[in-house]
């Protein structure tokens, strides 16, 4: 498996893919990442944005939603036109905004076994700042996991939606497999919050194997928009129409190589850099 993925010829129509999430004003994860990343590995990003964040790199210090019906009608204008091989979510903020777009999702085939749905559950922001209404994560799970190909929490996330305390590999396959019994075909337990190893596994788990997804911890204070990076190349992967592990699989190598060369910025925590791709 190399790095990369296949590219456009210039003038030709690329992949096209779609992130369903927030902006961040500072450009480190969110929409910004994962566009970042879609365009790095030669697909053609299109949005459906459900907040504006006002955020930099010490925190997120406002939150404006999105009116469900208009990120709705991002995605049905999007796919109607343009289509997409496969998409993911990121912040989704509210339930009446996650109902809306289980509802087009539905509409439109994502997810469910049709187009490839990734659900990254973000609940909050690398600071602890809410990113998710405290009454929505019941709607998020309800909803979006049933419709789900893969889910990628990260440890805290876990903790919130199957309260398993993830400390070492027993407890993140009971929680691989507890979010499986949430609805999502696959489960990925992100290893990045487990300290005190050179390691950070993760562990995908379809009901059936467990497959670890193994690599280096790199010693950065700068893994702001870790998440979206590789939860938005597990879904470049799969509109190529890689295999779930393989996907997961590129999409670590991806994060790693941007968490090599993460920089600064800002006073706070700087973001992975999928820069390194044209370095
Ligand atoms: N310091 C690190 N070194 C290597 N990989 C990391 C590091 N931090 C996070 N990762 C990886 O980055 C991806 C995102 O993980 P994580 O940081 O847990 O997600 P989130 O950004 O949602 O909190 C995972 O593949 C995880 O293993
Ligand atoms: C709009 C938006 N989406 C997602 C995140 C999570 O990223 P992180 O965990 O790196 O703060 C974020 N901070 N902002």
């Amino acid at each position: 498996m190399t790095d990369l993925l296949p590219t456009a010829a210039p003038g030709e129509t690329p992949v096209r893919v779609m992130t369903i999430a927030g902006s961040d004003s500072g450009g480190g994860a969110g929409i910004q990442a994962d566009l970042r990343t879609f365009a790095l590995l030669g697909l053609h990003g299109c949005v459906a944005v459900t907040a504006v964040t006002v955020q930099n790199s010490l925190g997120v210090s406002g939150v404006q939603t999105i009116d469900p019906e208009v990120v709705a009608a991002q995605i049905r204008t999007v796919t109607s036109d343009i289509g997409v091989s496969a998409v993911k979510t990121g912040m989704l903020a509210t339930a009446e905004i996650i109902s809306a777009i289980a509802d087009a999702c539905t509409e439109v085939g994502i997810g469910g076994g049709g187009v490839p749905l990734v659900v990254d559950p973000v609940c909050a922001s690398m600071h602890g700042d809410p990113l998710l209404a405290t009454d929505a994560l019941d709607t998020l799970v309800g909803r979006m996991f049933p419709l789900a190909d893969i889910v990628t929490p990260n440890l805290d996330e876990v903790r919130l939606i199957t309260g398993v305390d993830v400390v070492d590999a027993d407890s993140q396959r009971a929680a691989a497999r507890a979010l499986r019994d949430r609805g999502t075909r696959w489960a990925l337990v992100k290893g990045g919050h487990l300290r005190g190893s050179d390691r950070s596994p993760d562990l995908l788990f379809d009901g059936d194997d467990y497959i670890e997804i193994d690599g280096p911890r790199i010693d950065t204070p700068h893994d702001h928009g870790a998440g979206d990076t590789l939860a938005a190349a597990i879904c470049s992967a799969l509109a190529h129409g890689y295999s779930m592990p393989d996907a997961v699989v590129f999409a670590k190598r991806w994060v790693t190589r941007g968490l090599e060369s993460a920089y600064p910025l800002g006073a706070g925590h700087g973001p992975v850099n999928p820069l390194w791709r044209v370095g």
